[in-house]
């Protein structure tokens, strides 16, 4: 690329920053845990299989600390100067942007129009920019929401130029402006103010028509030719569609925005369609045949761009380097819009992205995270950097690259062209409807018949996490990739809300991250054999380790309520000066993460609801999760990529935690029984032996297990408030009965050593 040599001006400026204090803490806290598995081995013999358990555990956790060490040790942010770009707007490469969506009920229409809105409007030549939006669902509802918002888009794009709006998606826009006669100085000029009005009518006409073709039914779609393709579509079961909703023709320059075409593949039911990795690819083929931009941006429907320079950041960092290896793409955060305060479903990642996310900037770079991405369209055709060992794909054969990339010659020679380095695209004006056709036959189900897609190239199938296996196999190829923070957030999403649905995608993300870890794409594997840095094998490999580590919690977790019903114990008594050491970890463990949470600007209680969250997360999503990624690994089940719900059922009080009847509830309201029935058991042994809880009788329980068994308590008082709670706040009784069943299991099985 000549931008960055011609001219001297840096794009970027690598910041690393300073975290002395947290690694002093993380030191600690580790010398804290060696030291407690060194007492459990030098006292084993006293004590029995509960300390062998303990010990146990405490080895897996102390090793998952080692794997956050590392991760959190070399924190980085890069500064970036678009300003200096400015100067070379002409050579700027073309970006395709891609939008994925999958359900018009789960993900309403609104929220993908707006995301298409802001990404038509970002500062970035219109010239150069088109916008793909994939429809799983093939739905006309979504399709008919597109087609309005295009003609919005003609007063939206040309308004947020004129007058410099900042958040380009117009609900976000309308529903944090006042009304300029009261605001602003610009209110001053009746033009803005005319125009505003005028915009803002039209942006509420255009949610009436599309509310009102969403609650339509399917027959009810409009008899017009634009309609003819839906007229034989069933969910699941159709031919590929390709429609050209906005052409971008160089006669309409002055208030032109990109391109916007619209792609649902075809959809068989007895083929695998691969979720989104497969429409990913099939965006990544329809767009070659178009377009053929040489960066890719992808974002989820709910992504909307909240920062309109956000284009010339993400060039700054992927040109601003002496060599393309070191970027070979740039991963934003996944940020929220309108998230609830304190986060009380632990799923806003605030202190995670910026301790995990920012440290792992440090090393290889950041994990590819399925949003928010700028893509090198090489890479993902599978070019290794300029590496002396690569396997170079770029110098295929005809009859190899057939092999590799299908039979399509359109697409052969789109690729060919991109794998030649070239970043320029042809300048001549392209005629998309002419590609029509061919982007219908590569966005059909049997085109990836014996080829690599999914395999070798483009984004890989075989675990529910996409992204995270796509990013590995790139780093794999020794590229790095860099992560970009901006103020105001480059974009932003949506956070689930309610117990089922933040639960959901957790599990999701851990049968994924096991698949993955006993899958093809071992990191392990990635380091000894490819160009996957060590130390960024740990990072990957602390992610992994979520849903292993559910079966350790949930022992640890019984341990303290064991100790009471069989009269034993598994910590130190509080008279032992041992007792420091799981004290000493317990205490400065809350502190330094408590820290964390006040280094981000979030208060106590968003620390504390992380806290919670994470402890019922283990114990619901990760371990069926895990259970889910072992029989998907033996051959036993199918895994499915479950939707994330994005609108809000309005009757519902998004702070409460929600129940349903879903299996996933059953471990955490077992775990709340046993501890009960525990501390019962505990009260009424210590009134009939008349004993103080520090005595104990010997080796029976003390001080440390009623603390824990309090703080695990506390950590599920959702759950011990779903005991009482109505309706869908309350834990419905097939679940209690079912747990109930498991608690009379684990007291059998103990009953023999409770007198
Ligand atoms: O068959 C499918 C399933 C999903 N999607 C799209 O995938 C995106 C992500 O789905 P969502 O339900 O929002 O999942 P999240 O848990 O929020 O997604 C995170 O985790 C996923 C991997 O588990 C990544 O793919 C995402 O990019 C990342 O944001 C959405 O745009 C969906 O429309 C499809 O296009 N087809
Ligand atoms: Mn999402």
């Amino acid at each position: 690329m000549p931008m960055s040599t011609r001219d001297s001006l840096p794009l970027q400026e690598r910041v690393p920053l300073n975290n002395t204090l947290q690694r002093a803490s993380d030191l600690i806290i580790l010398f804290h845990l060696i030291s407690l598995l060194y007492y459990r081995l030098i006292s084993l013999h006293f004590h029995g299989f509960v300390w062998l358990l303990s010990f146990i555990c405490e080895s897996w956790f102390t090793f998952v600390w080692i794997l956050y060490t590392n991760a959190k040790w070399n924190p980085v942010t890069y500064k970036t100067y678009p300003q200096n770009l400015l100067k070379r707007l002409d050579e700027l490469p073309a970006v395709d942007i891609f939008v994925t969506t999958a359900d018009p009920k789960l993900e309403p229409p609104i929220i993908t129009v707006n995301t298409v809105l802001s990404l038509l409007a970002v500062e970035y030549p219109v010239e150069k920019l088109a916008c793909y939006v994939s429809d799983d669902a093939a739905s006309p509802a979504t399709f008919y929401s597109l087609v309005q918002a295009s003609k919005f888009a003609k007063l939206w794009v040309p308004f947020c130029k004129k007058y410099d709006v900042r958040v380009r998606a117009p609900s976000v826009y309308f529903s944090t402006q006042c009304s300029p006669s009261v605001s602003s100085a610009r209110a001053l000029s009746s033009d803005f103010r005319n125009d505003w009005n005028h915009v803002k009518d039209e942006y509420e006409k255009l949610c009436q028509r599309i509310a009102n073709a969403c609650k339509e039914k399917h027959d009810d779609v409009p008899k017009t030719d634009e309609f003819a393709d839906f007229s034989d579509v069933e969910r699941g079961n159709h031919p590929s569609i390709v429609k050209v909703i906005w052409e971008n023709n160089k006669d309409a320059m002055e208030d032109g925005f990109p391109h916007l075409i619209y792609v649902p593949r075809e959809k068989r039911p007895r083929h695998s369609h691969h979720f989104k990795a497969g429409a990913m690819n099939v965006l990544t083929r329809v767009s070659g045949v178009m377009t053929n931009a040489p960066l890719m941006l992808n974002v989820d429907c709910d992504m909307f761009a909240n920062n309109p320079e956000v284009f010339l950041h993400g060039m700054c960092l992927l040109f601003g380097f002496s060599d393309e290896v070191h970027c070979g793409y740039v991963q934003t955060f996944q940020q929220f819009y309108g998230g609830l305060k304190d986060d009380p479903f632990g799923n806003q990642l605030v202190v995670l992205q910026y301790k995990i996310g920012l440290g792992i900037a440090g090393l290889q770079g950041p994990f590819y995270g399925g949003t928010g991405c700028f893509h090198r369209r090489k890479i993902i055709y599978g070019s290794p950097p300029n590496l002396p060992h690569a396997h170079r794909y770029d110098v295929l054969s005809y009859k190899e690259s057939k092999q590799v990339f299908g039979d399509c010659r359109e697409l052969l020679d789109s690729a060919a062209h991109i794998r030649s380095a070239n970043m320029k695209t042809s300048g001549k004006l392209i005629d998309l409807s002419a590609k029509i056709e061919a982007a219908k036959q590569l966005a059909s189900c049997t085109y990836e018949f014996n080829t690599s897609w999914g395999k070798e190239i483009g984004w890989l199938y075989g675990a529910v996490v996409e992204d995270l296996i796509t990013g590995l196999k790139i780093q794999s190829m020794g590229w790095e990739s860099k992560c970009m923070t901006l103020d105001p957030a480059p974009f932003l999403g949506i956070a689930p809300t309610g117990g089922p649905a933040s639960l959901t995608q957790y599990k999701r993300w851990a049968t994924g991250l096991l698949e993955f870890l006993l899958g093809p794409y071992n990191p392990l594997l990635a380091t000894i054999y490819k160009s996957l840095r060590f130390r960024q094998c740990l990072t990957y490999l602390l992610i992994n380790a979520w849903p292993l580590r559910s079966p350790f919690e949930l022992c640890y977790t019984l341990l303290p309520a064991y100790c009471f019903l069989t009269n034993t114990s598994f910590l130190p008594k509080a008279s032992e000066p041992a007792i420091m050491i799981p004290l000493g970890l317990m205490v400065i463990y809350n502190v330094a993460t408590l820290m964390e949470y006040f280094e981000c600007g979030l208060s106590v209680r968003a620390w504390w609801n992380n806290q919670r969250m994470q402890r019922i997360i283990v114990l619901t999503s990760w371990l069926f999760g895990f259970i889910g990624g072992v029989l998907k690994t033996m051959g036993l089940s199918e895994t499915i990529f479950e939707l994330t719900r994005k609108d809000q059922n309005s009757d519902i009080d998004p702070r409460r935690f929600t129940f349903d009847s879903s299996p996933m509830f059953v471990p955490g309201t077992a775990v709340v029984m046993v501890n009960v029935v525990a501390l019962v058991v505990g009260l009424v042994r210590m009134m009939v032996n008349g004993e103080d809880v520090e005595e104990g009788g010997g080796d029976g329980p003390g001080l440390g297990e009623l603390v824990c068994s309090l703080w695990v308590l506390l950590s599920f008082w959702p759950f011990v408030k779903g005991f009482f709670g109505r309706g869908c706040y309350g834990i419905p009784w097939v679940i209690v009965f079912k747990a109930a069943v498991l608690v009379l299991l684990f007291l059998q099985i103990f009953a023999k050593c409770m007198i």
